[in-house]
């Protein structure tokens, strides 16, 4: 199948390239220039596990290809994903100016009947918006379908590849039957394509990040509650995780969801409520306790120090708002490092993959460290932020060595309270005992 892509961000080369890799022709278009640029000499533009070698394998073998005109992408594009973003506009709500920008552009170069998916999250009501503007300039039948993506970043190959689901809006024949075609090759073990209308499938999207979200923003306040009662977090999500009805996944607590999803997400869906008159208490309460779930170490950093961090260099393990990748949206990581500078603290921080992200946002407010070690050298705490796997098990020889306290905040539970009290170490963690 010729598929075009609109928008070549996380979504959208994923997508590309793992439709190359199920044999289709694929042209990916960006209007940023560098990005197309930095594609077309075979380079990516961002770190995701595995995509390296599909992406290598099917721009050498043709199947892959980027442009940054639109006209060109499209032509002859028996589908055209739009992976465009949907960032929170001034209010809170999805802001549809990409996809609807170029829902206006798309009409007047179609040439072929198309079907025309949003990939992006997008409210309840977009696929009818896009179906008007496109409508307003086309000559050729068209449809458009609502087709949701749940990868996670990270794991975005894997995940795409073999989805626990598929879900497509749509109420066309035509279009359902062209989309069964595309996905025949990744729904092979048996995993669904569920179909419903375009609003269903919408809904859906956002349905699941929140469900997600609240899930885990409910471990965060058992383990908050947890921390006053003396019980420890970790057997309460292997005790209530093991029931099959609540399930072993997504009961991590920590110090909070980031992201570029869950955040924008959670709170365009408390939007859309408010559109159609509806109070949705819950995701009030989600993105509340979220919010402060992110610095809930800082007090206890602040304590240790009875209260003054002037002076004091604090070390960063984490950047990323999760492991195995460099995204920094909305990770937790940088509101602590603004908390830490305006208590007027020193901060020294390394991340395995995000670092120059950090740089093109706090720039020189920041040290950065070429190893963990580095970072820890001469500092007076450390606090985890991320929960890299090299993080898991450190040298805590060279750690002691290397820094001037014995005391590590873990907003991200990596370890043994027994293995931290035998190693003589101060440690805060979420939802467990203060070892001491
Ligand atoms: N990142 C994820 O893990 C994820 C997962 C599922 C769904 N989503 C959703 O997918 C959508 C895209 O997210 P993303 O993370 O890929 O965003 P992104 O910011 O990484 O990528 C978007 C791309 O669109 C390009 N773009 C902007 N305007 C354009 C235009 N007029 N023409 C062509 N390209 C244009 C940008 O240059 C950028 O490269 C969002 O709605 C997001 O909520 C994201
Ligand atoms: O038990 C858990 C699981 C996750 N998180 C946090 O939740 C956030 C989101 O994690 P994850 O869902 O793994 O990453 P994303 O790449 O943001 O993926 C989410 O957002 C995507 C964009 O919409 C969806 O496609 C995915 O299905 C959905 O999981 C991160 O900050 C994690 O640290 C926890 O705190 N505890």
């Amino acid at each position: 199948m010729k598929i075009a892509v609109v928008g070549t961000g996380y979504v959208g080369l994923v997508t590309g390239t793992c439709f190359a890799e199920t044999g289709n022709q694929v042209t990916c278009v960006d209007i940023d220039e560098r990005k197309v640029e930095k594609l077309r000499k075979g380079k990516l533009t961002i770190y995701e596990p595995g995509l390296d070698v599909i992406f290598d394998r099917n721009t050498k073998e043709g199947r892959l290809k980027f442009t940054t005109n639109l006209a060109e992408g499209i032509k002859d594009a028996q589908v055209i994903f739009l992976a465009l973003p949907t960032p929170p506009g001034e209010d809170g709500s999805a802001d549809l100016k990409y996809i609807l920008g170029v829902a206006n552009d798309l009409g007047p170069l179609l040439e072929n009947y198309a079907v025309i998916i949003d990939k992006s999250t997008v409210p309840v009501g977009t696929a009818e918006k896009v179906r008007e503007r496109v409508a307003k300039n086309a000559k050729v039948e068209f449809d458009v379908v609502s087709n949701p993506e749940f990868l996670r970043e990270g794991v975005a190959v894997e995940d795409f590849m073999k989805p626990d689901r598929v879900v497509i809006g749509t109420t066309s024949e035509k279009a359902k039957k062209v989309m069964e075609k595309l996905y025949a090759p990744l729904v092979r073990q048996g995993n669904p394509i569920i179909f419903m209308d375009e609003r269903s499938a919408e809904m859906t999207k956002y349905a699941a990040n929140a469900f997600l979200a609240m899930k885990i923003t409910f471990m965060n306040e058992i383990a908050n509650l947890c921390e006053k009662a003396g019980a420890n977090v970790d057997d309460i999500r292997r005790g209530i995780g093991t029931d099959s009805r609540i399930g072993k996944r997504f009961l991590f607590a920590g110090i909070g969801y980031g992201g570029s999803c869950f955040p924008k997400d959670v709170q365009a869906l408390e939007k859309t409520a408010n559109e159609f008159d509806y109070d949705f208490k819950i995701l009030k309460s989600v993105m509340k306790v979220n919010e402060k779930q992110k610095t809930k170490m800082m007090p206890h950093v602040k304590a240790y120090f009875d209260g003054d961090l002037k002076g004091k260099t604090i070390a960063l393990w984490g950047l990323a708002f999760k492991p195995h990748t460099d995204d920094i949206r909305e990770a937790p990581a940088l509101y602590n490092i603004k908390e830490l500078r305006k208590a007027g603290a020193k901060v020294v921080v390394y991340d395995p993959e995000a670092m120059e992200n950090v740089r093109g946002v706090v720039g020189k407010k920041v040290k950065y460290a070429k190893s963990p070690y580095e970072a820890i050298e001469g500092a007076d705490a450390l606090m985890i932020m991320t929960e890299w796997p090299e993080f898991r098990t450190p040298d805590f020889d060279k750690m002691e060595a290397a820094l001037k306290n014995k005391v590590i905040f873990d907003g991200r539970n990596l370890y043994e309270l027994k293995d931290m009290r035998d190693l003589g170490y101060t440690y805060f963690s979420v939802g467990r005992d203060t070892v001491k």
